[in-house]
């Protein structure tokens, strides 16, 4: 029987062909607040994000997302269910300007002052919206790649490596951007810098080939003896 929570994950499996990934993963996400999704490369963090937002189909186990079966929905109804997604790598079109980039986002967005919104919480791409999204820098590409999964106004928020290849003076804008944004909507952010992820965050679940291998509040998973064992390359 399914019940309605908000994102409710239970007995995951997923992987690609036949090569199994993920193994009986239980997650609970809240309607508010951040969570991170912890664990060395290769650990199924970027496969987990496919699987709930579609990318990639689940081999067993439940997805339940505001109380629609996900199993049941390809990406695009995922996302019109209240999900946003940006992903590790190609998140912006590097060819369009800013404004157009912009301008794909929003194209199930009929609030005219979503963009403004968005250009609020990142003012740096307002000075930017005539240039080409691949003149840009990795900071202000993530930031624009984050603007623009805003504009389809989801409720959940995935966020893979927002920070990779962004500059350190940069990284600390946009963490205080995303812990603003996990005070009003949902998000799982799984990055490789701890302390940005576990400041994001109220709630962490650390992965180990697959499969769960701590949880809980992140205040309490960032003291735990075990985690560097599990973050350790
Ligand atoms: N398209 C794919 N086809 C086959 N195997 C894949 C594919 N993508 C990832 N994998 C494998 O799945 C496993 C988990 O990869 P995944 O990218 O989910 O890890 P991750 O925790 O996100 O790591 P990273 O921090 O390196 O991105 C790895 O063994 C990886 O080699």
């Amino acid at each position: 029987m399914l019940e309605q929570r908000f994102l409710d994950i239970r007995h995951l499996d997923a992987g690609y062909g036949r090569s199994q990934v993920l193994f009986d993963l239980s997650l609970d996400i809240p309607w508010r607040g951040g969570t991170a999704v912890l664990g060395r490369n290769g650990a199924g963090k970027t496969t987990l994000m496919k699987a709930i937002v579609g990318e990639l189909p689940s081999w067993r186990g439940e997805v339940v997302f505001d109380g629609h079966d996900f199993n049941r929905l390809q990406t695009e109804q995922r996302v019109r269910a209240g999900i946003g997604y940006v992903p590790q790598e190609h998140s912006v079109f590097s060819r369009l300007s800013v404004r157009d980039n912009l301008a794909m986002g929003s194209l199930f967005n009929t609030d005219a002052s979503a963009i403004d919104r968005v250009l609020a919480i990142f003012p740096k791409l307002g000075h930017r919206l005539d240039q080409a999204a691949g003149t840009l820098s990795g900071g202000e590409r993530k930031m624009l790649a984050i603007g623009r999964a805003l504009l389809g106004n989801p409720k959940l928020l995935l966020l893979d490596e927002p920070t990779e290849g962004v500059w350190i003076g940069v990284i600390e804008e946009i963490t205080e951007r995303l812990i603003e944004l996990a005070k009003e909507i949902a998000v799982i952010i799984v990055e490789q810098h701890l302390d940005l992820a576990l400041r994001v965050a109220s709630k962490a679940y650390v992965l180990d080939r697959g499969r769960i291998a701590l949880q809980g509040a992140a205040a309490d998973i960032r003291t735990n003896p075990e985690l560097l064992r599990y973050l350790a390359p």
